[in-house]
């Protein structure tokens, strides 16, 4: 079964397809969407995915008449480096891209962070193709949000850069580390969790299916996340306001990836600490208690972790907060849960709050 979602966002409005074994077909897609045959495309991916993936993508588009360079970057989020952006523009020059090329972005949520910058900068921007591989990039491949880190703060350098579609083939999500399946059911978790009730129920009761890679199941479930997805986007394209609440444990979460030198605790990880941690700021502002014993008890479900290990120093992770995005005029932002399925954004939240959560989060006992 394909199913088809759209961004709309006027002139750069775009379609995501979902569905089994859809990059039998890429070549087709990148005609239908007016992707060039006559300049080269960059295919930008990793060495996990580059086994699997990369020569039938390229034997495709190449019996489709397009001419496909790639390069391959190491796995992890260290490859969404200033540095990396750098090697890749020079194969982009070597490979003769020009103006009317794509980059075209095939793994996981951290190439098509890179690959997407790299496409907003070459030549002050090109097109860009999301091809995600992961769970997780059914958040990342959508909404134009690219960017690369900085040892201090994470997806520092950035930029906003649409894709001109996104073709999710659920077949890929077969080869994925265990690991990887829990990591990006956490931001499946959080469409649920800053929208939908209904869904957050589902997944508690179908993680299991999730975490075995059910087909059924994946299909719904990265489905109902994209929608969500893409209906913020379409309402706040460059978050002004509504798109903030996507942000849900990221004010914490990317506080600890930074801490932890981006490879010690995935994004999905990293988000799901750091959503226990909003709940306990809900419940703190007046939430019913349910907001955190559902958020954790779906969470470990889904095979994430719920407690920030032991080493990490609060201090720090108190002084990596200060560098999130949504700092603003001296004071922090939250997105803080009120019900299952509803959050809101707010501002001047206490700062010893935030770090007496931090400290219970590190108190909890660990698994
Ligand atoms: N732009 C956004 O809106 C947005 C949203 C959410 C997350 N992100 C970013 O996404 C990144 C995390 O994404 P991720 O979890 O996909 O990480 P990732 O890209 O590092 O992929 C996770 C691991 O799975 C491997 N892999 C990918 N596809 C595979 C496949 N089909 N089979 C086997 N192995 C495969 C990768 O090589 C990697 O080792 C973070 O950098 C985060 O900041 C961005
Ligand atoms: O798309 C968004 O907006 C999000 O906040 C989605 C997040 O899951 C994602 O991790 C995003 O990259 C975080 O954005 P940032 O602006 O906080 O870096
Ligand atoms: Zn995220």
């Amino acid at each position: 079964m394909m199913r088809e979602l759209k961004v709309e966002l006027g002139e750069r409005s775009y379609p995501i397809y979902i569905g089994e074994g859809l990059l039998n077909d890429a070549s087709s897609y990148f005609a239908k969407h007016g992707i060039s045959a006559k300049s080269p495309l960059l295919i930008i991916t990793d060495e996990h995915v580059a086994p699997h993936y990369l020569d039938a993508l390229v034997q495709n588009l190449s019996a489709g008449g397009f001419q496909a360079a790639s390069a391959v970057v190491p796995a992890g989020e260290s490859s969404k480096s200033l540095q990396m952006l750098e090697g890749l523009v020079t194969k982009a020059l070597e490979a003769g891209l020009d103006r009317k090329s794509a980059i075209v972005a095939l793994g996981g949520g951290v190439v098509g962070d890179l690959a997407g910058y790299v496409a907003a900068s070459y030549m002050r921007g090109v097109k860009f193709v999301q091809i995600p591989t992961t769970i997780l990039a059914h958040d990342s491949s959508v909404g134009g949000k690219v960017a690369v880190n900085h040892p201090l703060a994470k997806n520092i350098i950035g930029a906003f850069h649409q894709p001109e579609f996104v073709l999710y083939d659920l077949k890929t999500l077969q080869s994925l580390p265990p690991r990887d399946v829990a990591g990006g059911l956490s931001e499946v978790v959080k469409h649920g969790l800053i929208w939908d009730a209904e869904f957050v129920a589902w997944c508690d009761a179908n993680a299991a299916k999730l975490l075995s890679l059910d087909p059924e199941a994946l299909g719904y479930a990265l489905y109902k996340g994209c929608g969500v997805k893409a209906n913020v986007v379409s309402q706040d394209e460059k978050e002004n306001s509504l798109r903030a609440i996507l942000n849900l444990g990221h004010t914490i979460g990317h506080a600890l990836e930074a801490v932890a030198g981006y490879n010690e605790l995935q994004h999905g990880e990293a988000i799901s600490i750091g959503m226990i941690g909003s709940a306990k700021l809900g419940v703190r502002y007046g939430a019913p208690q349910e907001v955190y014993t559902v958020t954790k008890r779906v969470l470990e479900r889904c095979g994430l972790p719920v407690v920030l290990p032991r080493h990490f120093d609060v201090d720090a992770v108190m002084s990596a907060m200060m560098h999130d995005k949504k700092f603003a005029e001296g004071t922090m932002v939250f997105i803080v849960p009120t019900a299952i399925g509803k959050v809101e954004i707010k501002s001047d939240v206490p700062v010893d709050w935030v770090r007496e959560i931090v400290e219970e989060l590190k108190l909890e006992v660990q698994r």
